[in-house]
């Protein structure tokens, strides 16, 4: 099993994810944002949090035209999985593998803090570890969490159950509750919580761990 874990400048999650899919049993190669080309033969594409280019223009969006998003498209468009976290999911809504936006927090402040999620589905390579409807307390960390769609793009992520992750007591003013959604073929996952922050009881709570062995778990069942 193989990930690449792609940095930017800015990026301060790409090694958290690097280390959190290690511990799921990946080889992890880590790419600079300059390279063309991923390396061969990976499994999953891993885009981290952080403040890529100091989220200047708006968060992810001069990341998304960086030469290796072309790439992380691709590997999308031939059926690749990708995980976007955070500044990740950003990055993914603005090249269009992802639907909707990150607008700024309804309070107009940076929220970090473990939040409680729901897990909307489990039809996914990303989710299939938890059970549906269980409760998950994953790290948020973001002034840019607020996700919007309109109307008909919100109502087809409900009718086809590509909501992954939806927030109890909503605290950026997501549109439905949204904290991360999947692509139409269910291999591209953005969501603005840190799983990757939730691997080891050192920091303070295991549940992003089963995103992790879930992604494995997809490997090892083919
Ligand atoms: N932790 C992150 O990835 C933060 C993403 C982005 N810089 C924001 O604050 O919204």
């Amino acid at each position: 099993m193989k990930a690449a874990v792609i940095t930017f400048p800015g990026s301060n999650c790409d090694r958290d994810l690097a280390v959190a899919f290690e511990r799921a049993g990946f080889d992890v190669t880590r790419v600079w944002h300059k390279d063309t080309d991923l390396p061969q033969g990976m499994d999953v594409i891993g885009v981290p949090g952080g403040f890529s280019f100091g989220d200047y223009l708006r968060c992810g969006a001069i990341a998304a035209n960086s030469p290796i998003c072309r790439a992380v498209v691709a590997h999308a468009e031939r059926g690749g999985y990708v995980l976007g976290v955070c500044n990740g999911f950003q990055v993914l809504t603005e090249t269009g593998l992802l639907p909707g936006a990150l607008m700024r927090n309804a309070q107009l402040k940076f929220l970090c803090k473990p939040q409680t999620l729901t897990v909307a589905t489990t039809d996914s390579a990303f989710t299939a570890a938890y059970a549906k409807g269980q409760k998950a307390v994953i790290p948020i960390a973001h002034h840019d969490g607020n996700y919007t769609a309109d109307d008909e793009t919100l109502a087809g992520l409900v009718d086809q159950d590509l909501v992954a992750f939806r927030y109890d007591a909503n605290p950026n003013g997501s549109k439905g509750d949204i904290a991360g959604i999947l692509s139409a073929n269910r291999r591209v996952l953005g969501m603005m919580p840190h799983p990757e922050r939730a691997v080891d009881p050192a920091h303070g709570g295991t549940d992003g761990a089963a995103l992790f062995a879930s992604l494995a778990g997809a490997f090892v069942a083919a």
